[in-house]
């Protein structure tokens, strides 16, 4: 992942000129805001434009600051990095609050103001006043086209997440953001392990439109959780957005929906988010049920990640450590393992992928409906992502989806059959493409194609050819390789064999390690995403990989 992703939409359009007050004249109409002789604000194609004599002291003239801690007056802002406009309460300044791009990595709230000469309180004419709130107006569509405004979120702010830090980063980054943007906001820090899942079950869902962990994977994780727990589960599940703030080591969730684990980065993305349908996992385990958001794993890769809990002291070099351990030792995990696959050849992977991104609207669900249509003003996010579930019904009161294919304790579903994997490696299944910001695993997934992405490798290959893989996971080219089968399926039991301990990992979190089984549920959640699908570029070409990688492959 491109962790220098700037702020704005996929492909941002930035004009930098600033127009004349001839040209924005010519561009026209109620898209041109003259405020006073030599103050223009147009709205442009992807920008708002300001031109002008601007000054950055205040002056009841005409004005047009930045506050605080001004770099100039800029000469566009885009309307993605638009966060509100409004005529003040005594109707003598316009104001809009934006998101500056300060650093490569970080934005910052500013708020422009100018002059309305043309409306001291005494004077103004209901005329003169409808068309500088009409133009606000068209502003703040712009500026939120497919998203709602004023989402009411819910906020929980993990202290101990990742390297630590998330106080700071809820307190200093993401909150003013979210102000400017006039969200209102309930915040809650975290006591205790599993409290977001407690907290998510009792939630008014009526109250909120977003729920915004600021943390690792692990408190979205609970929230899904807690709201699949709820009665009235589906209807929870479809109503309650749930997003990211990037505060752990990981953070997946934030690159696959923002494509970025920059905090500021991925605040602005969701103040700006587009409703995304998500596709959701049932894992049953003994008689227990978990839902999954990103990836299930069992074998070297949950080995490598929960296996090494012991050596956080060493930070992200754990992994390494853990990693090349157990490549030295060649290590197996001998299971018994049954799929339902829907798409078993990657070139049918491939052809799937580029035809469900090629026309969105087919990603979201079985309905086809596309969740980017203008959301309401100031209204929940999910009006037509609710729709998007594979529900059987609507009724709202239902809980979880009934699970096709039974539990783990059942009976081997119909038709399946498990096969013996003497020598497996890593049983990886993942619901978005990174699992960390250089980890691009899964790079057919899709947020709601109603399947979910399953990798297999052998534990027996050589330590090199091991560490080739792991290249080939950071440069993108992982899909592709030789060693990889990489499948779409719909379900799978998989049964550990003469393992008496070891790890089985359900979004990063440990469950008790033993036989599960696991079904998707197309597009039961719902996120806000940037653009309706997830950031990453998609399995690349094996054309583009390096000569020392085909090595190593
Ligand atoms: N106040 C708290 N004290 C202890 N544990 C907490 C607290 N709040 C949340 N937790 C637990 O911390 C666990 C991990 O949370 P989270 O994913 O936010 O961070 P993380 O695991 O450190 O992230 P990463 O794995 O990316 O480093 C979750 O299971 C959550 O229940």
């Amino acid at each position: 992942m491109n962790p220098d992703a700037p702020a704005g939409p996929a492909k941002p359009d930035r004009p930098r000129t600033p127009v004349s007050d001839a040209e924005a004249a010519r561009a026209g109409g109620d898209q041109v805001l003259v405020l006073s002789p030599g103050v223009t604000l147009t709205l442009g194609p992807d920008a708002l434009l300001l031109s002008g004599q601007l000054a950055t002291k205040p002056d009841r003239s005409c004005l047009c600051i930045a506050l605080p801690g001004s770099r100039g007056t800029p000469s566009s802002i885009p309307y993605y990095n638009v966060l509100w406009a409004e005529i003040t309460g005594d109707r003598r300044w316009l104001r809009i609050d934006y998101a500056d791009q300060t650093q490569p990595h970080h934005v910052e709230v500013r708020s422009a103001k100018f002059a309305i000469p043309e409306l001291p309180i005494e004077q103004a004419t209901p005329g003169a006043g409808d068309q500088v709130a009409s133009w606000v107006e068209q502003l703040l569509d712009r500026a939120y086209r497919g998203s709602a405004r004023c989402k009411r979120a819910w906020v929980l702010v993990n202290p101990h997440a990742g390297p630590g830090g998330a106080d700071r980063i809820w307190q200093d980054d993401v909150r003013p953001i979210f102000e400017a943007a006039r969200m209102p906001l309930t915040v809650v820090r975290t006591s205790y392990s599993g409290q977001a899942v407690d907290l998510a079950r009792e939630l008014d869902i009526d109250n909120y439109d977003i729920a915004v962990p600021c943390s690792g994977d692990g408190l979205p994780h609970e929230v899904f959780n807690g709201l699949a727990k709820r009665p009235d589960a589906r209807r929870a599940l479809s109503k309650i957005a749930v997003c990211h703030i990037p505060c752990g080591s990981g953070n997946a969730m934030s690159c696959n929906l923002y494509g970025t684990h920059r905090p500021s980065l991925a605040a602005l993305a969701i103040v700006k988010g587009v409703p995304t349908p998500l596709d959701l996992v049932s894992v049953t385990h003994g008689d227990q049920r978990t839902i999954s958001f990103l990836s299930q794993a069992l074998g070297l890769i949950a080995e490598v990640d929960l296996g090494t809990e012991n050596l956080r002291w060493m930070g992200a070099t754990r992994f390494t450590f853990g990693f090349l351990k157990l490549v030295m030792q060649r290590k197996t995990y001998p299971c018994d393992i049954a799929v339902k696959v829907e798409i078993d050849d990657k070139e049918e992977v491939k052809r799937h992928y580029r035809q469900r991104v090629a026309q969105p609207g087919r990603e979201v669900s079985k309905t086809g409906e596309q969740p980017q249509g203008p959301a309401d003003k100031q209204s929940s996010v999910s009006s037509s992502a609710a729709d998007a579930t594979d529900r059987p019904d609507s009724d709202d009161s239902l809980g979880l989806p009934p699970l096709k294919y039974g539990t783990v304790m059942d009976k081997l579903p119909e038709g399946w059959e498990l096969i013996r994997h003497e020598k497996l490696g890593s049983f990886y299944c993942g619901n978005m493409a990174y699992m960390a910001p250089d980890a691009n695993f899964f790079s057919a997934a899709l947020a709601n194609d109603g399947f979910m992405d399953l990798i297999t490798t052998d534990g027996d290959i050589s330590p090199l050819k091991s560490i080739g893989l792991q290249l080939a996971v950071e440069s993108g080219h992982f899909f592709d390789s030789p060693l990889v089968s990489y499948r779409k399926v719909s379900a799978f039991r998989i049964i550990p064999r003469n393992q008496e301990t070891g790890y089985i990992s359900i979004d990063g979190e440990a469950i008790p390690f033993g036989p599960i089984q696991a079904e998707v549920h197309q597009g039961l959640g719902l996120t806000l995403s940037k653009r309706g699908a997830f950031e990453a570029p998609g399995p690349l070409n094996w054309d583009t990989v390096t000569t020392s990688e085909r090595l190593l492959a």
